[in-house]
């Protein structure tokens, strides 16, 4: 690049986290008996200042008057500042060494400060442009440098002049004073830095936004030390994802927008466009035709255990990761499933309703002891096996069948068809995965095979039961009682209605898919899967993808990673390498793994390369997806 752009970098709210007259208040003022009212003062004046609607030198003024600070107060100051450095600028520091004779630090706050903090990133100390204090006797910081340009109202465009920098100017800052500089006609391009605060008026005067130092380098074309701006990245959750997970991702920098409620196909398909990270929960339909018109999305988090909702081969074939949570919400089922066997067992949903009728029913008949009864547990995955060492420790005796061999628990006794099982429970509980070929897996045939009177469970997944045999069971009295959370029509939101013909049927506990809804497990889960997903992301790590070839990559450090993700038919490898050749890429470590319909291949390489071979890479047969990360 030529010598000619310079770079005005803001320093309070822009190079820190944070203004540093707030933070030197809370310091100065620690014992002060009305320090919160002070601070909110400063604050205010400083939040004015910022957004243009009042006198900037005047404000400074007495903003040092109300903080009573010391020069001892300085070095508090500057270790507190050195600890909020904005993450961008942070991660950045090879841009701010690299372009250092361009990178002016602009700023209406105090070299004091300043210098120690920003020096440290390689910025010039002739480069940075701020007040400094005056100090009386007693070592109190009383006042400024009046002379000095930035202490005055329009400040930093009147440094600007003087400067006469030869060339274009860039200013990067959150207030109103550096939008100023470029409606001064003395910078090029302001681009309004909005990583920390957002501030609306200098928001709606930008012509340019920078959420990050990265989004800022992106759009110049300069070195970043990320692969792509986080900002451009855009994810979408649906289905009331707890709050947490758009917490972690915005805290990283990625667009996020929510949905309450499910979305239907012909929705989703709508919505998908530009979408890169999709997140649901059990209720949305990810579909071939989905991802049809799904153009940016490289990964679906199930922010939940079961993935039967997901076209995982569609997804597979698209190049799109799906990552759920396998384990976040298991306790929070088994202990649904333990409730309900033993309210079951006591008729407690019968009794509770009579009393609420003002009906004094006391008597034993119809109600056992869970104890030393036969619990059938079907599908004894981890789901299955947690409940079966909770039963165990109530005293039940444990059955379980599975269509695959499974580390027995405790005492659990292993049956080897379904039959056996069934013939034996005293209650019989589904905690079956949802793939296709389990539809009406239970249905009129297993039903009859029950134990007259036994009590039945389903909280895995709506198909897998036919409704019909079912409820024919239960008006028949073959079954005695049902608790059913699971339904093969779910309403898409809260406020839509719930139609079922097991409404209304005596000793049937009825709830809207809740096995998993605990906040314990949506915090768990909110907290999983975004961390999966942005490992994914930042280092190609597909550790426990349900589709996808799973790889634990190393750390990515000081090298570029080239991901490629293809069709795994012969030879691809072979022309990824040829490729690598041909651009004399000097490859650090390859790692690949495949499975029948897609090939993984992870190129880790020496920093300096030719860039065609980016081009070259995306141009393989049978490529599918392509991206470079570092
Ligand atoms: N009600 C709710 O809110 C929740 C429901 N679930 C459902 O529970 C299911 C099970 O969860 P996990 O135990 O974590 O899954 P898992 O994958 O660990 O266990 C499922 C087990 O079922 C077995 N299985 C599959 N089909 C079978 C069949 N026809 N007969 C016998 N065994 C069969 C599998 O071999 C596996 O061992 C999930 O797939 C999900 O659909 C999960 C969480 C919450
Ligand atoms: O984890 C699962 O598979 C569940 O069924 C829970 O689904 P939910 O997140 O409550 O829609």
């Amino acid at each position: 690049m030529s010598k000619d752009k310079y770079f005005i970098i803001d320093f309070d709210s822009t190079f820190t986290q944070v203004e540093a007259l707030d933070e030197l208040g809370a310091i100065s003022l620690q014992n002060h008996p009305e320090r919160e009212r002070i601070l909110e003062q400063v604050k205010q004046i400083t939040d004015s200042a910022m957004a243009g609607s009042s006198s900037f030198a005047e404000g400074l003024a007495k903003r040092l008057e109300l903080l009573q600070a010391h020069q001892s107060h300085l070095p508090l100051l500057i270790n507190r500042l050195k600890e909020r450095v904005s993450e961008s600028i942070r991660r950045n520091r090879d841009f701010l060494q690299e372009y250092a004779d361009q990178i002016l630090i602009v700023s209406s706050g105090f070299k004091e400060f300043i210098t120690p903090i920003v020096t440290e990133y390689g910025i010039k100390e002739e480069n940075i442009y701020a007040n400094t204090f005056h100090v009386d006797a007693q070592g109190n910081l009383t006042g400024f440098d009046k002379e000095n340009l930035l202490s005055l109202d329009k400040g930093k465009i009147k440094l600007l002049e003087q400067l006469a920098l030869p060339g274009d100017v860039y200013v990067l800052g959150d207030g109103y004073t550096d939008y100023e500089i470029k409606e001064a006609g003395m910078a090029n391009k302001f681009y309004a830095f909005t990583e920390n605060v957002v501030r609306d008026s200098v928001v709606a005067k930008a012509e340019h936004i920078a959420p990050s130092l990265d989004e800022f380098l992106y759009q110049n074309k300069l070195p970043m030390a990320i692969s792509y701006p986080k900002n451009r990245i855009s994810v979408l959750l649906l289905e009331n994802v707890h709050p947490q997970a758009v917490e972690l991702f915005r805290r990283e920098g990625y667009q996020v927008e929510t949905v309450s409620g499910a979305l239907s196909e012909e929705e989703l398909c709508e919505r998908i466009k530009n979408v890169s990270i999709l997140g649901i929960r059990s209720k949305t339909h990810v579909t071939r035709k989905v991802l049809e018109h799904a153009n940016r999305l490289m990964c679906v988090g199930a922010f939940c255990i079961g993935t039967n909702q997901i076209d995982l081969d569609a997804c597979l074939e698209a190049g799109i990761t799906v990552l759920n949570a396998p384990y976040s919400n298991t306790r929070s089922v088994v202990e649904l499933a333990l409730g309900e066997i033993i309210i079951l067992s006591r008729n407690v949903l019968d009794k509770s309703s009579k009393m609420h009728q003002g009906k004094w029913d006391k008597s034993a008949s119809g109600s056992f002891e869970v104890r030393d009864k036969k619990l059938g547990i079907v599908g004894y995955g981890n789901i299955g096996a947690q409940l079966s060492v909770l039963a165990e420790a109530m005293g039940m005796e444990v059955y379980y069948y599975d269509v695959v061999e499974k580390l027995q628990l405790g005492n659990a006794r292993k049956c080897n068809t379904l039959h056996e099982l069934l013939e034996k429970a005293d209650y019989v509980t589904l905690h079956v995965d949802g793939r296709p070929e389990n539809k009406h897996m239970f249905g009129a045939e297993e039903f009859a095979t029950m134990k007259e009177g036994a009590i039945f469970l389903n909280l895995s997944r709506g198909h897998v039961v036919d409704l019909q045999a079912l409820v024919a069971s239960l008006k028949s009295g073959k079954i005695s009682g049902a608790g059913i959370d699971v339904f093969p029509e779910e309403p898409a939101t809260n406020s839509d209605p719930f139609e079922s013909e097991l409404r209304d049927l005596p000793n049937v506990i009825l709830t809207p898919h809740i096995g998993g809804s605990t906040s314990e497990a949506q915090v768990n889960i909110a907290n999983f899967v975004p961390n999966r997903i942005m490992d994914y992301i930042n280092s190609g790590n597909t550790y426990g993808s349900v589709n996808f070839p799973n790889l634990q990559l190393p750390e990515l450090k000081n090298a570029h990673r080239l991901i490629h993700i293809h069709a795994n038919v012969p030879g691809v490898l072979a022309n990824i390498n040829q490729v690598l050749a041909k651009n004399h890429v000097n490859i650090l470590g390859q790692y690949l793994k495949t499975n029948e319909r897609v090939g993984y291949v992870i190129t880790d390489i020496d920093k300096a390369y030719d860039k065609q071979v980016v081009n070259d890479m995306k141009q393989v047969p049978h490529t599918i997806k392509f991206r470079i990360l570092y």
